[in-house]
């Protein structure tokens, strides 16, 4: 199966700080990671070098078969939702102008088509924001600021989502509804990369998971996972993981 993200003998520093110490993973064409690891564990950080923004310092990160810094159109097949953006400090944008940045960056910012706005009526519908698609971005509740950033990703059809703590401050069915979203976009071969703190509901809908804490402590299914007590070593605690992964 095709690698779309490959990384090996990664390291980071921030100052004098090591974050990442030898990080090798992959992702595979439709596979659903999740990423955990306790606060400050360097997991934000992966994610923004596997995205490009940060260049690492030393090591390899292959997205789509190349070295992440070198991607060009490629770039568009990511979609990023990153941890809390503080945009609405800077731009009265409303919601669906934050929607429709996801299909400029894939139309090289020519006027929008009936296409690109079928797309962002569809994820608005998804994420239940369409019609709160004339609010202003920052005028908006912390989950419903979440939702449009997760459109705004979508609208971009990514071949590769990352997603870090998408459902934070997300209500209960609206996390539902995203969760059976990501699944239908595995279904159509996309992969997905998320970080998220809730272990037990990831656990049930991801194919593997990579445990971090500056190291790579173990990158399989959620059940060998929990055989080989990754995360009683990860959070120095004794913890019951809950896996009712349905076929
Ligand atoms: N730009 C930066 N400059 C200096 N240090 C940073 C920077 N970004 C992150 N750090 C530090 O690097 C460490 C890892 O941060 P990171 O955000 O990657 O962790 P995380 O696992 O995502 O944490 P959380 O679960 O709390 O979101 C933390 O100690 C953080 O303070």
């Amino acid at each position: 199966m095709n690698k779309i993200v490959e990384i090996k003998n990664l390291y980071h520093r921030y100052d004098q700080d090591l974050i990442l110490e030898n990080v090798n993973m992959e992702v595979l064409e439709g596979e659903f990671l999740a990423i955990i690891g306790p606060n400050g564990a360097g997991k934000s950080t992966l994610l923004k070098i596997i995205v490009g923004i940060i260049k690492p310092l030393k090591g390899i990160v292959k997205v789509f078969n190349k070295d992440v810094q070198s991607l060009k159109e490629e770039r568009k097949w990511i979609g990023y939702v990153p941890q809390k953006p503080d945009l609405e400090k800077y731009l009265p944008l409303k919601v669906k102008d934050i929607v429709a940045l996801g299909r400029r960056v894939v139309n090289n910012w020519q006027k929008l088509t009936y296409y690109d706005f079928e797309i962002m009526d569809k994820v608005m519908e998804d994420m239940e924001i369409k019609s709160i698609e004339d609010k202003i971005y920052g005028e908006l509740s912390g989950g419903q600021q979440q939702r449009v950033l997760i459109a705004r990703a979508l609208a971009q059809e990514p071949k590769l989502l990352i997603l870090d703590e998408p459902t934070v401050g997300i209500d209960v069915k609206t996390q539902n509804k995203f969760y059976t979203l990501l699944r239908d976009l595995k279904k159509q071969n996309k992969s997905i990369i998320l970080v998220s703190h809730d272990i037990g509901i990831i656990s049930k809908e991801v194919d593997r998971l990579a445990c971090i804490n500056r190291k790579l402590y173990l990158h399989g299914c959620p059940e060998e996972i929990q055989i080989h007590g990754a995360l009683k070593e990860l959070y120095g605690e004794n913890f019951l993981l809950l896996t009712h992964k349905e076929e």
